[in-house]
């Protein structure tokens, strides 16, 4: 089977796999993945530590090719893996302008990129001595350089501090708005709710589950009822009902339906992911 299809596919995806598997030795970190991201589209790719959603991303941008199944990306994806690839001796403003070099854009270009990653103030800055948020912040912004039609981002707000968070969805939103497709991994699910991107969940090298977030939430969250005793426990029930509750209860909040709360049902773990 081809490791990357030749043709783009006649629905239009900006990009696309499609019985996808990678396996590292004999196990399957991907195991047969279909995915399909169209031009405008913001697509958060969920799921807990080891599902494989770096190894989809690294397949996605031609970083290593699949075991079996086809690949299609629109053109040179714009990547931001989780390895900071920067050169550490040149300022931010150098980094920027020597990818833009290397994919034959303007100056211009890199210097608009400064401050939607909030790196204006360290433009002149050594890239080495950057903060990880900083570095993170660059590295995103270095994927951007070339205008891809597809943006692929591994976690880019681990680790970021509240407004560096807000900038980079921002970002985010822009792109998507502009009509580039932006697959994102990340563990924070709020921030999923927040720029109401669609959503593929994986577990264990597979899609378990694809839909909006309302969709997500509608399908597979309840209420849950959390209550605290007067002994220090904490227990979760289904429903939002306060009949019935023991006698030392001291609290009782309802948590209303959330996409934590259908990850956490779709893959039967207890804590978030
Ligand atoms: N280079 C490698 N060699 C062997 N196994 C690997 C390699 N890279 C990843 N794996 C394994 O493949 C599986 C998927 O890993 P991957 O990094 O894609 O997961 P992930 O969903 O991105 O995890 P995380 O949320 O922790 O970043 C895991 O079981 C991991 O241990």
């Amino acid at each position: 089977m081809s490791a990357r299809a030749a043709r783009a596919p006649r629905d239009g995806a900006a990009l696309s796999l499609t019985g996808v598997v990678k396996r590292y030795g004999v196990r399957a970190a991907l195991d047969g993945v279909d995915l399909t991201v169209r031009s405008g589209e913001m697509l958060a790719l969920l799921g807990p530590n080891g599902a494989g959603k770096s190894t989809l991303v690294q397949l996605a941008c031609g970083l290593m090719q699949p075991d079996a199944g086809t690949v299609y990306v629109t053109g040179r994806p714009g990547v931001a893996p989780q390895e900071i690839g920067i050169y550490p001796s040149l300022t931010v403003r150098e980094n920027l302008r020597a990818f833009a070099e290397v994919h034959g854009v303007s100056r211009r270009r890199a210097e608009r990129l400064l401050d939607p990653f909030v790196l204006r103030e360290l433009a002149d800055r050594p890239a080495g001595r950057l903060s990880g948020g900083e570095q993170r912040r660059l590295h995103t912004a270095i994927a951007l350089v070339h205008r891809p039609r597809v943006v692929l981002l591994d976690e880019p707000t681990a680790g970021a501090d509240t407004q560096t968070r807000a900038a980079i969805l921002a970002a985010v939103r822009g792109l998507a708005a502009e009509g580039t497709a932006v697959v994102y991994t990340t563990h924070y699910l709020p921030e999923v709710e927040e720029l109401g991107a669609s959503v593929a969940l994986l577990e264990a090298g597979r899609i378990i589950a694809t839909g909006t977030v309302a969709e997500l939430v509608e399908q597979h969250a309840t209420a849950v009822l959390e209550v605290t005793f007067d002994d220090g426990r904490v227990a979760r029930r289904p429903g939002a009902s306060l009949h019935g509750l023991e006698a030392g209860v001291i609290r009782a909040e309802v948590i209303r339906p959330s996409l934590e709360l259908a990850y956490l049902a779709l893959t039967g773990r207890r804590s978030a992911a």
